[in-house]
């Protein structure tokens, strides 16, 4: 790889001897103050910036050094800065040091001298890049049963780890099918209530006459067919978790009565008139827009903030970069075995299919697909048709219009392109043959991550 090098220095005389020290290994550019300095760094994105702290209109000082400085690492934080300082400025080196540059080098010029400290600089950079390289090789998630690969994914699951030993209510929102109720199983497998119960109920599913009862239990007689006393799922999740899901779906009159549970830990089954405490912690799911509901009405917003303490927004597989694949083989592997039918694999045009395909129905969708190819594939080759995926779409599942097929070409062919320049934005954006601004345009648009760092969403 190439190495970069940014000389910033306003002396004529000593650009040139810098240049000519570090020309024969390097690929220098020169900069005399900081405008030009911070285009050169856009463009060129050195890997290592020789900073002159004395910098027309203040070259007697350090001020504008110091303001450009703070300007590169806040753009790039990964550059190593070596400030050059005067002879006797030994405070400006150590405030430079202070502030992020990784050495300091003082006047006059010895090219041999000059030579280690700039070498020492690069292979510190080039150290922290195959530190975070494997970083993100071994940052496989530690979450049981979640499969994930993109950096999105990652990210939540960091999240959730942090999370999952305290006891803050959680809220899960995403599309159907993303996982939620895995992610909220982890929560609770992780903390410290893992040997207690789990306790999920499904808002959406059942009746809303009965859901108070399922909910918080009735006592004998308290209404027709109330033969027995009985214990709610609140009740039964003593000690444990609670996971409501669809709680966008929960009707009004029992949303307060929940909230009232959540502020005072007690749960009044019905018929009853002596609460019962109960220690559980809650973690709720919805794949509605809860805003939206509270803006219509039907969801009670001093609820929404009682439970979403913290929230976790799980992205769609589509814009989750990298894990439909991912996903889709460890599938593949896990209903091989269980169908006696191991070694499986996809077809590259399968792959592709996969890729392509913009799974309305997340990761349920693909289990599906996945055992009809696990049934249907006649050698050891999973093909796009044993999936129902033909050039990236399902048979039965035509894209809205032009202007959407467009879009997800364009989106998978930037991801892949980042991928595989290493998410070197001027390599990615030559091989895709755009400028670098149309580039950032782009994965503006498209929200995609342009850092292989595994940062959530
Ligand atoms: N990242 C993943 N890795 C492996 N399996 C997954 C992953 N995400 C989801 N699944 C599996 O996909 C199925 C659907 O997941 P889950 O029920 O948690 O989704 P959900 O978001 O709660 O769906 P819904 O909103 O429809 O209730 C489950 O069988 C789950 O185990």
């Amino acid at each position: 790889m190439t190495r970069r090098l940014l000389i910033v220095e306003d002396d004529p005389g000593l650009q040139s001897q810098m240049r000519w020290c570090f020309s024969d290994d390097l690929e220098v550019t020169v900069a005399s103050d900081r405008e030009s300095a911070l285009t050169a760094l856009r463009r060129a994105e050195p890997d290592v910036v020789t900073l002159d702290l004395g910098l027309p209109p203040d070259p007697g000082g350090a001020t504008e050094g110091f303001s450009l400085l703070e300007e590169i690492l806040r753009l790039s934080p990964g550059t190593k800065v070596i400030v050059v300082t005067g002879r006797e400025d030994k405070e400006n080196a150590v405030k430079a040091i202070g502030m992020g540059a990784c050495d300091f080098y003082q006047k006059p010029l010895d090219a041999d001298i000059l030579s280690f400290v700039v070498n020492r600089a690069f292979r510190l950079a080039e150290l922290e890049r195959e530190n975070e390289y494997l970083a993100i090789q071994r940052s496989g998630t530690n979450v049981k049963g979640i499969v994930a690969a993109s950096p999105q994914m990652l990210g939540i699951c960091r999240t959730l780890e942090k999370v999952a030993p305290t006891d803050v209510t959680t809220l899960i929102t995403g599309e159907t099918g993303t996982g939620k109720e895995l992610l909220a199983r982890a929560i609770h497998d992780l903390s410290h209530r893992a040997d207690k119960p789990f306790a999920a109920i499904n808002c959406a599913a059942i009746p809303e006459n009965l859901l108070e009862s399922e909910l918080f239990g009735f006592e004998k007689g308290s209404f027709t067919g109330a033969t027995h006393t009985k214990k709610g799922k609140i009740e039964s999740a003593n000690g444990g978790t609670l996971f409501l899901d669809e709680i966008g779906d929960m009707p009004m009159a029992l949303q307060a009565k929940l909230l009232r549970f959540l502020q005072e830990r007690m749960v009044d089954r019905v018929g009853s008139v002596q609460p019962i405490p109960v220690d559980v912690r809650v973690v709720c799911a919805t794949h509605r827009d809860v805003r939206a509901l509270i803006e219509a009405g039907d969801f009670r917003e001093d609820l929404y903030y009682r439970i979403s303490e913290i929230t976790l927004d799980v992205p769609p597989v589509r814009e989750r970069d990298g894990d439909a694949l991912v996903i889709a083989q460890s599938l593949l592997k896990s209903l091989g075995k269980q169908m006696d039918r191991p070694n499986l694999a996809f077809s590259e045009e399968a792959a592709n299919a996969i890729n392509g395909y913009g799974w309305p129905g997340n990761v349920r969708e693909m289990i599906n697909k996945v055992k009809r190819a696990t049934i249907m594939a006649d050698g050891k080759r999973v093909t796009a048709e044993d999936l129902e995926l033909v050039n990236g779409q399902t048979s039965d599942q035509i894209q809205l219009n032009l202007r959407q097929v467009r879009e997800t070409a364009e989106r998978q062919a930037i991801v892949q392109a980042l991928r595989a320049c290493n998410f070197n934005i001027a390599q990615t954006s030559r091989l895709l043959g755009v400028t670098r601004p149309t580039l950032y345009n782009l994965t503006d648009k498209y929200r995609i991550n342009t850092s292989p760092e595994t940062s959530g969403t």
